[in-house]
C-alpha cells in the first residue's frame, strides 16, 4: 500500500504541510475507484501530479493518461480535439480523427483549466459523464467510452456559475471528489525546503556550486507573497542560481530578485515608468504588432499576385502597395522580381564582392530584425507581469487590462513560463 511519503518520493513532490499530505492523501483513497476528481489551487501549485497519482495507483494505470489544457485550445478546434470529427466535417477536415475521449478509452483524461471550456462542449463532457456516450464532430453516431476524468481549475467556478459561464451540473459531476493545493504563502515551512531542492537541481544542471541562504534570506523568502507560487519560487531560484556569483545569499540579495511590493517585475528588469505609462506602452506595443501584421498581410498579398502574373504586371498594378513596402525611391526604379536586383542580396553567387556585402547586409538585417522579435517579447513579457500583479493575479482583469480574451492570457503565460 503506497504512503503519501513513497508518493511524494516516487512524484518528487517537496514539502510536509499538513494540507498539501491530506490532498496527497485523498489522491491515494479516490484512484482505486472510478469517481471524478476535482483539483483546486492557485496556478502553480502542482496541481498537475494530483491526476498522475491518481492514474498510476488505478486500475487504470496500464492505459493512456492524457493531459489537456483546455485553456490553451482554440475554440473552434476544442469539439474535435476532444471528441474528434468526421471527414468534412468543417473546412480542412480531410480525414476522420479520434479524439483524447476515443484514444483514452481505459484510460485516464486530465481537464486542465476545465473553467475555460466552452458551454457546447460542456454539454458533450457532461454527456460523457453521464453515460460514457459522445458524438464525433459533423458524425450522428453515437459512440462510447470508458475514461475516467481528473479536471483543475484555478478560478473559483462558483463565480464562473453565476455568471452563467460554467454550468452547475457540470460542476456537480465533475467535484465528486475535490482536492484542493494550498498556496505556497500558507505552507511557510515548505517553502525553505522546496528553495533548497531547485536551487541543489539548478547547481546541478548549471554545474555551480549550490546557493545558502542566511536566516535573514529564509525569513524573506517566508514572508513574500508568491502570487505565482511554486512556479514563481523555482524560476527566481534558477535565476539567482546563474547570476549570483556569491553562493552566500543575504535577504538583501535574495530581495533583490523579488518583485517589489505593487510589480511582479524583479528588480534587476524593473523600469521606473509609473503606472500611468502602462497603457502608452501598450498602445506602441500594439500598433508595432499591428503595422507588422499590415505589411505581412501586404507582402503576402504581392507574393501571391507575383506567382500568379509574373513582374511587370505586380509592379504595373500595384504601384501604391510596392511604394508602401520599399519606398518611393525603389519602387520608382525597374524592380526586377525574377532576377535578384543589385542592391538587394539573397544569392547573387558570380559577383564575389558584392556577394560578400550583400551577404554580411542580409545576415545584419536578419539580427536586427531577431533582435526586434526579442525586444518585442520582452516588452510583452514586463506587461503581462505588470498587469497580472496589478490585478494581484487574477487573469481575467489582467486580460480585460490587457485588451487580449484570457485563453489568449493563459496561453502566454504558459509560454513565457510566467
Ligand atoms: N510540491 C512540489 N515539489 C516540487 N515541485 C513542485 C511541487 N509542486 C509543484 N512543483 C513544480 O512547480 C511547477 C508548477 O506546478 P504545476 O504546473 O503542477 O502547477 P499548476 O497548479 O498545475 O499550475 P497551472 O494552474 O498554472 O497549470 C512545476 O514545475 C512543478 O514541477
Amino acid at each position: 500500500m503506497e504512503t503519501v511519503q513513497s508518493i511524494k518520493q516516487r512524484f518528487e513532490i517537496i514539502g510536509n504541510d499538513p494540507k498539501l499530505n491530506r490532498a496527497i492523501e485523498k489522491a491515494i483513497q479516490v484512484a482505486p475507484t472510478d469517481i471524478s476528481v476535482l483539483v483546486a489551487g492557485e496556478s502553480g501549485v502542482g496541481k498537475e501530479s494530483i491526476p498522475k497519482i491518481i492514474h498510476s495507483l488505478s486500475h487504470r494505470k496500464h492505459g493512456k493518461y492524457i493531459a489537456v489544457n483546455c485553456g490553451a485550445i482554440p475554440e473552434g478546434t476544442i469539439d474535435s480535439e476532444l471528441f474528434g470529427h468526421e471527414k468534412g466535417a468543417f473546412t480542412g477536415a480531410t480525414g476522420t480523427r479520434e479524439g483524447y475521449f476515443e484514444v483514452a478509452d481505459g484510460g485516464t483524461i486530465f481537464l486542465d483549466e476545465v473553467g475555460e471550456l466552452p458551454l457546447t462542449t460542456q454539454v458533450r463532457l457532461l454527456r460523457v459523464l453521464e453515460n460514457g456516450e459522445f458524438i464525433k464532430v459533423g458524425s450522428s453516431q453515437v459512440q462510447k467510452t470508458n475514461v475516467r476524468i481528473v479536471a483543475a481549475t484555478n478560478v473559483n467556478l462558483f463565480d464562473a456559475i453565476e455568471k452563467g459561464k460554467f454550468r452547475e451540473d457540470l460542476y456537480y459531476r465533475l467535484s465528486t471528489v475535490d482536492i484542493t493545493l494550498p498556496a505556497l504563502r500558507d505552507r511557510k515551512d515548505d517553502i525553505h525546503l522546496l528553495f533548497r531542492k531547485f536551487a541543489a537541481d539548478f547547481a546541478h544542471k548549471y554545474k555551480m556550486p549550490p546557493l545558502k541562504l542566511d536566516d535573514n534570506a529564509i525569513s524573506v523568502l517566508q514572508k513574500f507573497r508568491w502570487s505565482g507560487n511554486i512556479r514563481q519560487l523555482r524560476n527566481m531560484a534558477e535565476q539567482i542560481s546563474v547570476l549570483e556569483t556569491n553562493r552566500d545569499i543575504s535577504g538583501s540579495t535574495l530581495s533583490s530578485y523579488l518583485p517589489q511590493e505593487g510589480s511582479n517585475l524583479p528588480s534587476v528588469i524593473k523600469n521606473k515608468k509609473s503606472e500611468s505609462d502602462f497603457s502608452t506602452e501598450r498602445d506602441i506595443l500594439y500598433k508595432v504588432l499591428f503595422d507588422m501584421k499590415s505589411d505581412l498581410h501586404d507582402l503576402k498579398k504581392l507574393t501571391l499576385e507575383l506567382m500568379k502574373n509574373g513582374s511587370a504586371k505586380v509592379q504595373e498594378i500595384n504601384t501604391n502597395l510596392i511604394q508602401k513596402i520599399y519606398g518611393p525611391k525603389e519602387a520608382d526604379s525597374e524592380i526586377s522580381f525574377e532576377e535578384e536586383p543589385r542592391n538587394t542580396t539573397f544569392n547573387n553567387h558570380d559577383e564575389d564582392t558584392d556577394f560578400d556585402e550583400n551577404e554580411d547586409e542580409f545576415q545584419f538585417a536578419e539580427t536586427i530584425e531577431e533582435e526586434e522579435v526579442l525586444k518585442l517579447e520582452q516588452r510583452e513579457i514586463e506587461m503581462i507581469k505588470k498587469s497580472l500583479e496589478k490585478n494581484k493575479g487574477k487573469r481575467k482583469a489582467a486580460a480585460d487590462e490587457l485588451g487580449i480574451s484570457e485563453r489568449t492570457l493563459y496561453r502566454k503565460i504558459k509560454q513565457f513560463d510566467l
